[in-house]
């Protein structure tokens, strides 16, 4: 099983007595594909129905059993080792590409670009990524190494970036991998783990903000109405 964590900026909605804020479900992380957990603090209206944003936290699961296309991570297992099959790339894979020549792929039926000196061809793989096709779409056509490394990819992942090398960028020097190195323990558990926060996605004082600010409104609202609540009359 593959757990991704994501945080992100969420929509809460939430019954609240008095004032409107409550904890809820939100949506957040990129790609925006599921349900989180979220807390939400915001208005209140009438009884107290209310709404409101916060940070949606959540998990996403998938089976452990990923299939990329054409490589297969737990089969044709020879004695303790399993095999990395990589399809043969249309191009060589030591062709030598420009970064203009590489810019000339940059669409959902050509999406090239560049990680670590290497050139991929990542069209077939749009559909796969398990970050969605728009990221890597962003960045069709440039070089995507800081892209790639600012995510914290997992070993799997690097692994795959030698299965869609089309070629090399002219004047970068690229490690020489054996292909049947390329599978390691990690693979060979039939496990691809990732455990995905983006940190510095949300800077400190935007999380006080959204977490706090409505929060205080919300308190000093309540405060308010504790105060000039009228006394009720006896006789
Ligand atoms: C050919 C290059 C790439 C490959 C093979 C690849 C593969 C993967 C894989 C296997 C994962 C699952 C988590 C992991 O194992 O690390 C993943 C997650 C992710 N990738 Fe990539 N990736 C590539 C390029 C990129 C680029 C260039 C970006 C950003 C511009 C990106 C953004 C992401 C994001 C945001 C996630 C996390 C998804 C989530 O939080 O649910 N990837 N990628």
């Amino acid at each position: 099983m593959v757990i991704t964590n994501f945080n992100g900026t969420g929509v809460g909605f939430g019954f609240g007595v008095g004032c409107g804020f409550g904890v809820g479900w939100g949506f957040g992380g990129m790609p925006l594909n599921l349900l989180g957990l979220g807390a939400g603090g915001g208005c209140g209206v009438g009884v107290g129905l209310g709404w409101g944003f916060g940070t949606a936290y959540g998990s996403k699961y998938r089976s452990s059993r990923i299939t990329f296309q054409g490589v297969e991570f737990d089969s044709k297992e020879k004695g303790n080792s399993t095999e990395f099959s990589k399809p043969s790339p249309e191009v060589g894979d030591r062709s030598v590409f420009t970064l203009s020549q590489v810019a000339q792929h940059k669409s959902n039926k050509e999406c090239w670009l560049v990680i670590n000196g290497r050139v991929l061809d990542v069209t077939k793989f749009l559909e796969e990524h398990p970050g969605g096709e728009e990221v890597l779409l962003e960045v069709a056509g440039k070089d995507a190494t800081n892209e790639f490394d600012a995510i914290g990819h997992s070993k799997v992942a690097q692994n795959l970036v030698l299965k869609y090398q089309v070629g090399v960028l002219q004047g970068a020097t690229v490690q020489e991998v054996d292909f049947k190195d390329v599978v390691d323990k990690e693979s060979n558990s039939k496990e691809m783990s990732a455990f995905v926060i983006k940190e510095g996605e949300m800077s400190k004082s935007k999380a006080f903000y959204e977490f706090f600010v409505p929060l205080l409104v919300a308190g000093i609202y309540f405060g308010y109405r504790c105060l000039t609540r009228a006394d009720p009359v006896t006789y």
